[in-house]
């Protein structure tokens, strides 16, 4: 479901806790004094107005509303609806003799417009050509289970596309985990401000599209709390012209710096081709390679432009990491003696280094952690890399992305780029940014290993770790999307990006 082509460029850049969307209603409530019934009120309009946009020519509404105010949103959807002269199937689900005193008025307001309520049960007619789901919102609180359980499966089975108010039932407002089982919504319109959870791990899969709606809330309001993650993507970076400076003409390649890339074990010599590739695709003065004999040809055979050294020694990497400002470690490193003995070597230069792959593997075991204090370092886990780094399960990990990421950057004191659906770079100081572009194709090999690259060249041109880390995942990102656009996600293969990498880069976007 989840569309090549930055699909999510066009929302917010403060991405909020379902905590800090609560305080933010509260202070709708009381500095703008809009009661809690308008603000519902609104929140149905703008939802039902993306519905009618969106599915014009729907006639049968199946609406299913919970018993917490998104089931109040529900209500208020169904009564413009059954307004509208649409047919509306309407169920509750749980206990709505209990409802919010906004709730109530809106279930009121649907009475009124000539809704029918019933309490669902147990089957969800197949003529609907429009499901509605407002059964929970940001009060998730465990997995569904039981009687919603059911009706979630039968949402999920049902041939009619679903609209979810708010945010899809199941999904967690904060982690963007699917606690199955969850609702797959073709579109979701999301209220008052951006939930941090549907841009990541699971959120996109199960918003389908977004639309946000601020509700007429002032600017003001919403500016009044500091954001807890920050949004970012290609287009954002690049209209605010946080990439690289345009060059000037009377230059030179020492200029933009020397790139070494170490990696590159028996079997795995194609890691550190792309990553010198991608490095020298995003502008770094100079390249070069420290990698086993066994591939020097090869690689000097697709670049020529790259200076490679076979390396069988850490010692041998002495006179290279001289002439190097920047380094890229552990694309096909491996984690045998030879993988050690050169990472304990780049372990005691000071240069700006990204760590990824087996580095990372490396790091993780015992006696090799370490904190990087004042070095400009970027990790760039996976979640498998950051479950190792961290000690824990990947489910731990992919349970809330922004703890893990937080807590590496903060135990390792290196900016961290956690990779995967919704990547986050963060921050030791704590500040978290998500990129929302990218896409799924971009799950195969080799593509980690060229965002490895493209993060040593921003380096090597001036960049430090954190501005790097985000035009750098973004720059990755937007390539891949650039590269899926035509020809689709399937397939799509790592050095498909080499080509958008330089253009986007050169802020060249069509
Ligand atoms: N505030 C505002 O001004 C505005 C808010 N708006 C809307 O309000 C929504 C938030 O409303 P909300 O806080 O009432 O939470 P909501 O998600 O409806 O459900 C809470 C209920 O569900 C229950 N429950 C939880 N998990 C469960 C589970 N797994 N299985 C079963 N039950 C479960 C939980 O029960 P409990 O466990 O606490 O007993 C509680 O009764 C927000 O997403 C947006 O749509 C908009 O109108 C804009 C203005
Ligand atoms: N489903 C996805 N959506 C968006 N980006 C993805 C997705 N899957 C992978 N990626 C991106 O692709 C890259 C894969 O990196 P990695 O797992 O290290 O691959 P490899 O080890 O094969 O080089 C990362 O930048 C990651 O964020
Ligand atoms: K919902």
């Amino acid at each position: 479901m989840t569309q090549p082509l930055s699909a999510f460029q066009h929302l917010p850049a403060s991405l909020f806790t379902a905590a800090a969307v609560r305080e933010l209603d509260q202070r709708a409530l009381t500095d703008e004094q809009i009661p809690a019934f308008e603000l519902m009120s609104r929140a149905g309009q703008a939802a039902f107005g993306c519905l009618l946009q969106r599915w014009p020519t729907a006639q049968f509404l199946t609406v299913l509303a919970g018993p917490g105010n998104n089931g109040g949103d529900a209500y208020v959807v169904a009564a413009l609806a059954a307004i509208h002269g649409l047919d509306v199937n309407f169920y509750t689900l749980g206990d709505h003799g209990q409802l919010s005193e906004a709730s109530t008025r809106a279930r009121e307001m649907a009475l009124a417009a000539g809704v029918e309520v019933k309490p669902w049960a147990g089957v969800l007619e197949r003529d609907s050509d429009l499901l509605v789901d407002g059964l929970l919102g940001t009060g998730l609180n465990k997995a569904p289970a039981g009687e919603l359980a059911e009706l979630i499966e039968q949402i999920n089975s049902h041939p009619a596309p679903v609209l979810a108010l708010d945010i899809p039932t199941g999904l967690h407002a904060d982690t963007g985990c699917a606690l199955e089982p969850a609702v797959r919504a073709d579109l979701t319109v999301t209220f008052v401000a951006m939930k941090q959870g549907l841009l990541t791990a699971d959120g996109p899969d199960y918003c389908g599209d977004i639309a946000y709606a601020c509700l007429d809330i002032r600017p003001a309001v919403l500016k009044s709390m500091a954001a807890d993650v920050e949004r970012i993507g290609y287009q954002v970076l690049a209209e605010r012209h946080e990439g690289l400076a345009a060059r000037r003409g009377n230059v030179h390649k020492g200029r933009y710096g020397h790139v070494l890339v170490v990696g590159g074990d028996e079997g795995m010599g194609g890691a550190a081709a792309m990553a010198c590739e991608a490095a020298a695709r995003s502008g770094s003065g100079l390249v070069s390679c420290a990698t086993r004999g066994s591939h020097a040809q090869a690689i000097l055979m697709r670049r020529p432009e790259v200076m490679v050294k076979p390396v069988v020694s850490g010692l041998e990497l002495l006179p290279l990491l001289e002439r190097a400002s920047v380094l890229a470690v552990g694309p096909g490193l491996g984690q045998g003696s030879w993988g050690e003995l050169l990472l304990q070597q780049v372990l005691q230069s000071d240069l700006p280094v990204v760590l990824d792959a087996d580095a990372l593997n490396l790091l993780a075991s015992p006696g090799w952690r370490q904190a990087f204090g004042e070095r400009q370092v970027i990790m760039t886990p996976h979640p498998g890399e950051a479950a190792r780094l961290l000690d824990v399960d990947i489910r731990t990990v992919q349970n809330d992305r922004f703890a893990a990421a937080r807590d590496l950057a903060s135990r390792y004191s290196a900016v961290v780029v956690l990779k995967g659906c919704g990547s986050l770079i963060a921050h030791p100081d704590g500040r978290v940014a998500l990129c929302s572009d990218g896409n799924a194709g971009m799950a195969s090999g080799g593509m980690g290993d060229v965002l490895t690259g493209v993060l040593a060249a921003l380096l090597a041109q001036g960049m430090d770790a954190w501005q790097a880390a985000r035009w750098g995942v973004c720059l990755h990102s937007a390539a891949a999307d650039r590269a899926a656009h035509e020809n689709g996600l399937c397939g799509l293969l790592a050095t498909d990006l080499m080509p958008w990498l330089r253009r986007l880069n050169n802020y060249i976007t069509h």
